[in-house]
C-alpha cells in the first residue's frame, strides 16, 4: 500500500515535517501549498530534498475556485492553473487536487463545470500532468462526491479524475457505498480523515477537528471498503486538519498516522475478505484476557512504604526473584511486583519519576501474535539482557516509555512466577480482592488520542464516550477502553492544567503514567472490614456526601450508614451499581481503589470523582505533597 500524509497534518517547519514523515515509514506526502510557500527553497530543491528523504510527492494541493467562472475570471483561473502546473513540474509531481469552488461569482451547472475540466485536462495532458476534482462538503455548487463524479464523467478526459476524501463524504452522511459504482481508474487519489461526532458547521469541523482514522467516530473503514472495491490502487493519504496535531510532536503524530492507516486497511480486509488489500498479513486485533501483573519501580524507604501499603491492602508476599531485587505480592488473581533494581529499565523509570508503574503484563491468547501485530502497527519492541534461568517474555514500549509484557498459556510464559520467583507464600487470606478492575493512566489531554489509538488498534478494545471529570481546580477528560466483558479495562485521563490532581501528578512524575489501580472485590463491606483490621487508611469522605446520596438514591438507611462508616462511595446507572473505596495517596499522587460492581454497572463512578478528588487534595496539601 502506498501510504501518504498531507504536510498540513503535522506540526513543525517543512524539513521537520519531512523527517518525521519519513521516519514513520510513509511512502509519500501531499504537499499542501501553504507549507511549500513558507519554505525558503526553490521548487526544484524542495522536490530533490523530498526524494532524498525517500519520499514521493503523491499530490500537490489545493487549487481553489477554478470551475464555473465567467469571462475574465475564467481566463484568470486558467492562467493561475498554468502557473501551478509549472510549479508541479519543478517539484516533480504529476497530480493536483482541485477542490470544488466556493467563489461567490461561480456559476453552477454540471456541463459548465465539465467543459472547464475538459479544457483543463487538455492543458494538463500537454505537460503529462493529471487533475483530480474533490467535492468540498461546503462547496458552493458541488458538495457531494456523486456530483463531482458526474462532472468528471462528463469531462470525459483521461487526465481528469475524481478525488474522494472520507471527511467530505461521511460528514454529510453520504452513503460511502455509492463510491463502488465509480471505476477505480477514474479515482485519482484518496484522502482519509476521521472526526469526532460534533454537531457544528462543516467547514469549522473539517478545519479544526479532523483526526486519524480510528480516532474519531466516522465509518472510515466502510468508506475505504467501497474505495477498494472499485479496484483503486493508488496512494491512501491522510489529510488531517487538527488544532492539537498542529501543536503536537511531529514524530508522534506521524507514527499515529501510519498506525491508523495500517489499522484501517487491516479492518477493510477483515470486514470484507473478498477485497484485495495490498498489506502484509498480520494477526487480528488481540483479545486481552486480563492483567497478569503490574510492576512498580521503587527503592529504599519509598519501596518499604509501598510494600506496607500492599500488605495493608491484603496482599501477601508470594516470593522473591531468583536473582534480582524483585518481590512478588499476590491477592486473588492480582500480582504486583516491586522492583528495587538499580540497573535496567525499572531503575531508569525510578530515577526519573520516583515510585511509578514501569511495567504491565497482559494475559493474551498468543504473545507472539501480539508482538507481530504491534510491530506491524509501528510499535517499538523492547528487550533487555536475560539472566540465567529467566524467561524471555516479549515486550513493547507502552505509555510514557513504560513496558508492556505479554504472557500466554501456550508458550510456557505463564510459568514465569514458578520459574523466576522463590515461592515463600505467607499464610494470609487477604481482604477479598479478586482481580484488577481497571488501570487509570494520566496523560496530557493532547496525548489521549494517541493512546486510545494505540490500544484500540492493537487490542480488541472498544471506546466508551468521553466523560468530564470535574476537579475543583479544572477539568479532566476521561476516556475508558474496555476489552471483552471487562477482562481488561483502561481509563485514559487527560489533564489540561497542572492544578488538577491529575495535572499535578503529571508534573510531579515527569509525564504520562499510571496514577491509580482499581481492584475488584465481590463484597465491598467485608473487604472494608478486613482492611480496617489490617490498618488500612481509607480516604475520608465528607458527611455532606452521604446526605446527598440519601437524597439522590433510594438507599436502605442501614446500607447508607455502613457506607458512611467505611468511607464507601456509591453510584448507579441503568445497568447496576458501583461501590468504591479509595486509599490515601502515596508517591507523587498515586492511589488504589477497591470497587464492587453489582449487576453490570458499566462506568467508573465519574459522578463521585469531584468528592474523591477534593478529599485527596485535602490530604495532600498539609503534607507538602504536590501543590494542588
Ligand atoms: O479546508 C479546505 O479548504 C480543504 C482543502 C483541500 C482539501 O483536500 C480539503 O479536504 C479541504
Ligand atoms: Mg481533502
Amino acid at each position: 500500500m502506498k501510504t501518504s500524509i498531507a504536510t498540513v497534518s503535522i506540526s513543525g517547519n517543512f524539513t521537520e515535517k519531512l523527517d518525521a514523515i519519513a521516519a514513520a515509514g510513509f511512502y509519500g506526502i501531499e504537499i499542501f501549498e501553504q507549507d511549500f510557500l513558507a519554505y525558503d527553497g526553490s521548487p526544484r530543491d524542495v522536490g530533490r530534498m523530498i526524494r532524498d528523504k525517500g519520499l514521493e510527492i503523491t499530490l500537490f494541493q489545493p487549487f481553489r475556485d477554478f470551475e464555473g467562472l465567467p469571462g475574465a475570471l475564467r481566463t484568470k483561473a486558467f492562467d493561475r492553473a498554468e502557473r501551478k502546473f509549472d510549479l508541479m513540474q519543478e517539484l516533480g509531481t504529476d497530480l493536483v487536487l482541485v477542490c470544488s469552488t466556493v467563489h461567490p461569482e461561480s456559476m453552477g451547472g454540471i456541463d459548465r463545470a465539465a467543459d472547464d475540466f475538459a479544457e483543463l485536462g487538455e492543458r494538463a495532458a500537454k505537460r503529462g500532468l493529471r487533475v483530480g476534482y474533490e467535492a468540498l462538503a461546503w462547496g458552493r455548487h458541488v458538495n457531494d462526491h456523486r456530483d463531482a463524479w458526474e462532472i468528471v464523467r462528463r469531462a470525459d478526459h483521461p487526465n481528469i479524475g475524481l478525488i474522494v476524501d472520507s471527511f467530505h463524504t461521511l460528514s454529510r452522511k453520504i452513503d460511502p457505498e455509492t463510491i463502488r459504482r465509480i471505476p477505480g481508474d477514474k479515482i485519482f487519489f484518496v484522502q482519509l480523515a476521521d472526526a469526532p461526532l460534533i454537531d457544528m458547521d462543516l467547514l469549522y469541523w473539517s478545519r479544526h477537528f479532523r483526526n486519524m482514522p480510528g480516532e474519531g467516530d466516522l465509518p472510515v473503514a466502510d468508506f475505504m471498503r467501497a474505495v477498494t472495491a472499485t479496484g483503486y490502487d493508488g496512494p491512501v493519504s491522510l489529510e488531517i486538519f487538527n488544532d492539537q496535531f498542529r501543536g503536537g510532536s511531529p514524530r508522534t503524530i506521524s507514527k499515529d498516522g501510519y498506525r491508523s492507516l495500517i489499522y484501517v486497511m487491516d479492518e477493510v480486509r477483515r470486514k470484507e475478505p473478498a477485497l484485495e488489500v495490498d498489506l502484509e498479513p498480520m494477526p487480528a486485533r488481540i483479545d486481552v484476557q486480563g492483567t497478569a501483573f503490574i510492576e512498580f519501580a521503587s527503592r529504599g524507604d519509598d519501596a518499604d512504604r509501598l510494600e506496607a501499603t500492599l500488605a495493608a491492602l491484603g496482599f501477601r508476599l508470594e516470593g522473591r526473584h531468583i536473582s534480582k531485587e524483585l518481590t512478588l505480592w499476590q491477592q486473588g488473581e492480582v500480582r504486583i511486583v516491586v522492583n528495587r533494581e538499580t540497573k535496567g529499565y525499572a531503575a531508569s523509570a525510578y530515577n526519573v519519576r520516583g515510585t511509578t508503574v514501569c511495567d504491565m503484563g497482559l494475559k493474551v491468547s498468543n504473545a507472539a501474535d501480539t508482538i507481530a501485530r504491534a510491530v506491524a502497527l509501528g510499535a517499538d519492541t523492547f528487550a533487555q539482557p536475560i539472566g540465567p534461568g529467566e524467561l524471555d517474555i516479549p515486550a513493547i514500549r507502552g505509555l510514557g516509555g513504560s513496558l508492556m509484557h505479554f504472557i500466554d498459556e501456550t508458550s510456557g510464559l505463564s510459568d514465569v512466577w514458578q520459574v523466576e520467583f522463590n515461592q515463600a507464600p505467607t499464610e494470609d487470606t487477604g481482604a477479598g480482592v479478586t482481580r484488577v478492575d481497571h488501570i487509570a493512566q494520566t496523560m496530557t489531554y493532547d496525548e489521549m488520542l494517541s493512546w486510545s489509538l494505540f490500544y484500540t488498534s492493537l487490542f480488541e478494545m472498544e471506546k466508551s464516550p468521553m466523560v468530564d471529570v470535574i476537579d475543583p481546580d479544572g477539568l479532566v477528560r476521561s476516556q475508558a477502553l474496555q476489552a471483552g466483558d471487562g477482562d481488561f479495562r483502561i481509563t485514559l485521563n487527560g489533564a489540561e492544567t497542572h492544578r488538577t490532581l491529575a495535572g499535578g501528578f503529571l508534573a510531579e512524575s515527569f509525564g504520562a503514567s499510571v496514577q491509580h489501580i482499581a481492584l475488584s472485590t465481590d463484597d465491598i463491606f467485608a473487604t472494608a472490614a478486613k482492611l480496617s483490621k489490617r490498618g488500612f487508611q481509607p480516604l475520608p469522605i465528607t458527611a455532606n456526601y452521604y446526605d446527598d446520596l440519601a437524597a439522590r438514591f433510594d438507599l436502605e438507611p442501614d446500607m447508607l450508614a455502613r457506607m458512611k462508616g467505611s468511607n464507601i462511595l456509591y453510584d448507579q446507572d441503568a445497568h447496576g451499581e458501583i461501590f468504591q473505596l479509595y486509599s490515601q495517596p502515596f508517591g507523587n499522587g498515586m492511589f488504589f481503589e477497591i470497587l464492587q460492581r453489582r449487576e453490570s454497572y458499566a462506568g467508573y463512578g465519574a459522578p463521585n470523582a469531584p468528592f474523591r478528588i477534593a478529599a485527596q487534595k485535602r490530604l495532600m496539601r498539609p503534607k507538602g505533597m504536590p501543590r494542588f
